[in-house]
């Protein structure tokens, strides 16, 4: 097995150009030959290097708008040619072709030029060619050839060359090779991916996905699976995005978690301040209040219990007061979009708390996928990005709801959709009060909704029973009308789910006999 392998010709060929003369200048003091193409060739030699245009080797000029410059034999017979082979050695002399012992190549930019919102024939511009074909025949070659795809590998390529006197190891040239498979196949993902949108192909034959490493995780959902965090490079404020300011490293819970906090809190950026706090990855608490403090403490009161641990999202940049309440019991994570440094202050004392901040609110009516892995398979659909209008409701029974009932109502089903099914959540004056949530009877949800409300109520002395009075969220039809019975006998007054049950007429009915308003949605927010 051939090991080291000397590196004395390298060919640079990149978009992205930070780094390169950096990167050039160490190889050329290493007496490597630098080839490289037009835009590049530039750069290297403004920063006065010699450099041998690949135009040189080919005998072609770089033609059709860069379309073709290095598909030609002289450089891909110089990647692919086996070493060791007596007939690519001889097939090499033949045909006047140097071996090529390092590549150097980053793509054309295709994945920011659309998500840039480039127009059809922009995207296909950027679609490069010449680079992937190269990338792969190098990778192919990884017995004799390095191929260096990303910008924050060079540094490793230097301290491999200095370490090994020029060379470099066969370990070394594998896991480069990985990276550009990994890399060609995230580049054809995206460009398939685009044209599925463009061509408004929602089940193409074959779906690629593409993420990029973010961070491997100590451990994943439990400490003895192993597990990484990857990222698909859209721009969307949450977890992906966030900057961690403080804390811990984030756990594969705390990911998961802090998704669903954040994206349901985006929800909320119409609202006045407003905090949501989960627990795997189920609110046990959200409401809206006068400063974001209010906000915190009546999401806390919801469930004191279960916020102990939680995830805290909030929809405005995270100020000192509430900050001061978070530290007072023990919080895993807190994401907002911003904080001050009032708050950055008190948090600083609290060495643990992760504090992660997002550049705004995640659009929640934004397109995208969302995906699940089956056995053996993957279940795609489109983001839940459904909305009810004023228009979509619909009041089905003889009393119509409050203004404040219709308040509530309305943050009880925005609360509901991000609720794991069969979810029933209990809104009182702009907080939950009660959530019931991944039960497989959605008359159990509604009981045990309002029997934690209880629960809590007794622990806090509350006096009054918090589901008095309260809207109702279902976030699919109920089928009979035992869940809005006991919805009415915990005392709540009005009610909201999608309707289109078989018994619709016995639910309103039943809805009519308890003197509850009933607001039908269309709309199903089911949530596995
Ligand atoms: N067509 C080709 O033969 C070809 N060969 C290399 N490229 C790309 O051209 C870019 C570098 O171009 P320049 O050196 O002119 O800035 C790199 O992203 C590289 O991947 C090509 N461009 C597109 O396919």
């Amino acid at each position: 097995m051939t090991d080291l392998v000397p590196v004395r010709r390298a060919l640079l060929s990149v978009s992205d150009k930070s780094g390169l003369v950096e990167l050039a200048q160490a190889l050329a003091a290493r007496g490597v030959e630098l080839l490289s193409t037009g835009g590049t060739a530039r750069a290297m030699r403004e920063a006065g290097l010699t450099v041998r245009d690949v135009s040189d080797v080919t005998g072609f000029p770089e033609m059709m708008d860069g379309r073709v410059k290095t598909l030609h034999p002289g450089v891909h017979g110089g990647l692919l040619a086996l070493r060791d082979d007596e007939d690519h050695v001889a097939a090499m002399e033949a045909h006047g072709i140097g071996a090529i012992d390092l590549l150097v190549v980053n793509l054309y930019p295709f994945e920011a030029a659309v998500a840039g919102g480039a127009d059809y024939d922009t995207a296909i511009e950027n679609i490069d060619i010449g680079g992937p074909a190269m990338i792969r025949a190098a990778a192919k070659n990884h017995r004799f050839v390095n191929v260096v795809t990303d910008v924050e590998d060079y540094a490793a390529l230097l301290d491999e060359l200095k370490a090994r006197d020029g060379q470099t190891s066969y370990a070394f040239r594998q896991r480069l090779a990985l990276t550009a498979y990994a890399r060609t196949g995230a580049y054809d993902a995206a460009v398939s991916g685009w044209m599925a949108d463009a061509l408004g192909e929602t089940a193409p034959r074959r779906r690629v996905v593409a993420g990029r490493l973010k961070q491997t995780l100590r451990y994943g959902e439990n400490p003895h699976q192993s597990a990484a965090f990857y990222v698909d490079g859209a721009a969307r404020p949450g977890i992906a995005t966030a900057e961690q300011l403080q804390g811990k490293e984030l756990s594969y819970n705390n990911i998961n978690d802090t998704d669903a906090a954040f994206e349901l809190v985006s929800e909320l950026a119409g609202e006045a301040p407003a905090c949501a706090i989960i627990k795997h990855a189920n609110p046990c608490g959200v409401a809206v209040g006068a400063t974001l403090a209010d906000a915190y403490s009546r999401a806390f009161d919801c469930d004191r219990t279960s916020a102990f641990g939680g995830i805290v999202a909030l929809n405005r940049p995270l100020d000192r007061a509430t900050a001061a309440a978070i530290t007072e019991i023990f919080t895993e994570v807190v994401i907002a979009p911003g904080a001050d440094e009032d708050a950055r202050a008190v948090f600083a004392g609290k060495k643990n708390l992760r504090l992660l901040l997002t550049d705004g609110l995640a659009d929640p009516a934004a397109a995208g996928l969302a995906l699940r892995q089956v056995s053996g398979g993957l279940l795609v659909q489109d983001r839940d990005t459904g909305a009810v209008g004023e228009a979509d409701l619909r009041v089905v029974t003889k009393r119509q709801p409050s203004e404040a009932e219709m308040r509530d109502l309305r943050l009880a089903w925005t609360v509901a959709k991000h609720v794991k099914s069969n979810a029933i959540v209990y809104v009182k004056d702009g907080a939950t009060v009660g959530v019931g949530a991944g039960q497989m009877s959605r008359v159990d949800s509604t009981r045990i909704a309002a029997r934690k409300a209880q629960d809590m109520a007794e622990a806090l002395d509350l006096g009054a029973i918090p589901t008095q009075g309260a809207a109702v969220a279902s976030d699919a039809f109920f089928p009979f009308p035992d869940g809005v019975l006991t919805a009415a006998e915990a005392g709540a007054s009005a009610l909201i789910q999608p309707g289109g049950a078989m018994r619709d007429e016995e639910v309103i009915a039943a809805a009519d006999e308890a003197g509850l308003a009933m607001v039908f949605t269309g709309m199903r927010h089911f949530r596995h």
